[in-house]
């Protein structure tokens, strides 16, 4: 297999990449859709589980091949994309070390599973790329940072983000930064629901009815992040423009400053934060 440099999964030499997905919950279902959205044929794609219900599920969805035999399906892919709970990581490992090829790219999601642990458990010399996305990747809309492991390059930072193309935003960190990044973008997006939650409610507070409460906060906190996105202004900036001398906004965010919300979102990326860093330490150092 030529890893390639083009864009679209295809090589001209030997065909696509063929990629397995282990593990087809919430995020390898997600890795799924975004391979056939940014071009892999079904063919090139399988995804293992661990019931044969879910396994039959996918298939019927997505038409990828799905099974339950981690080791054989990692033995014909070229990349692998590990979306196992962290706590299974090790058992799969040992499942599919034995019969991986030489050079076959490993890219892993779980949280807080250091590169190390991979290379401690994988043949010498095996590439592998840790991962953390988020889940709007499901929609395109995601944020992921990529770190590289000692024996991956240039060619495999560039096979993952083709991997992960249709995904979002890719980002390029040193493994010792994705606890920090899993604080922020890989557990984020339960912050703004949490947010959205607690407008919505509030609405219903005011007298609006749910319904429209939930449609209202949605729209205002994906124009919101569509306008920070697209004029790359501070958010203070973009914060001062919504708030009138006197008005309704500084009365709230006075509010929220009075009830700690700011320290509160630290406090829990912190929290965010130790808890990676707890699972991490769990792989030995
Ligand atoms: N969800 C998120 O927002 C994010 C998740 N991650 C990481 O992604 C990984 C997956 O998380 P998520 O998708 O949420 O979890 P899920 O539980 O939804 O997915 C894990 C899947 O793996 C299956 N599975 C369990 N054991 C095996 C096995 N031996 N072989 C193959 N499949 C198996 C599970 O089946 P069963 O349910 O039957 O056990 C389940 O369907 C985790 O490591 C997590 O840290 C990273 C960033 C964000
Ligand atoms: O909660 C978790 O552990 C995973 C990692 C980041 C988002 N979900």
């Amino acid at each position: 297999m030529s890893l390639g440099t083009s864009t679209g999964p295809s090589t001209e030499t030997d065909g696509p990449p063929r990629v397995a997905v282990l593990g087809g919950g919430v995020m390898g279902e997600t890795l799924v859709t975004a391979l056939l959205t940014a071009g892999w044929s079904a063919d090139d794609v399988e995804v293992t589980e661990r019931s044969a219900a879910r396994a039959h599920e996918l298939a019927s969805r997505h038409g990828v091949r799905a099974s339950r035999g981690n080791a054989k399906a990692a033995a014909h892919a070229d990349v692998l994309l590990l979306a196992v709970k962290p706590d299974v990581v090790g058992s799969v490992l040992e499942e599919i070390a034995p019969g991986l090829r030489e050079g076959t790219l490993v890219v892993s999601v779980a949280a807080g599973v250091p590169i190390r642990f991979y290379e401690q458990h994988l043949p010498p010399g095996t590439p592998v790329v840790r991962v953390m996305p988020n889940t709007p990747a499901l929609i395109g809309k995601g944020a992921s940072a990529i770190a590289p492991g000692t024996s991956a390059g240039e060619e495999h930072l560039a096979l993952t983000e083709r991997v992960l193309a249709a995904t979002g935003l890719v980002v390029r960190v040193a493994e010792k930064d994705l606890d920090a990044v899993t604080a922020i973008s890989g557990s984020g997006p339960a912050y703004a629901y949490y947010l959205i939650d607690a407008m919505a409610e509030a609405g219903v507070l005011l007298g609006l009815t749910r319904e429209l409460a939930t449609r209202l906060a949605v729209a205002t906190v994906e124009g919101s992040a569509a306008l920070a996105a697209s004029t790359g202004e501070h958010p203070v900036v973009l914060r001062e423009r919504v708030s009138s001398p006197g008005g309704t906004t500084v009365a709230a965010v006075s509010r929220l400053d009075a009830h700690g919300v700011r320290a509160g979102v630290v406090a829990a990326a912190e929290a965010a934060r130790d808890r990676s860093v707890e699972l991490g330490a769990r792989y030995g150092s």
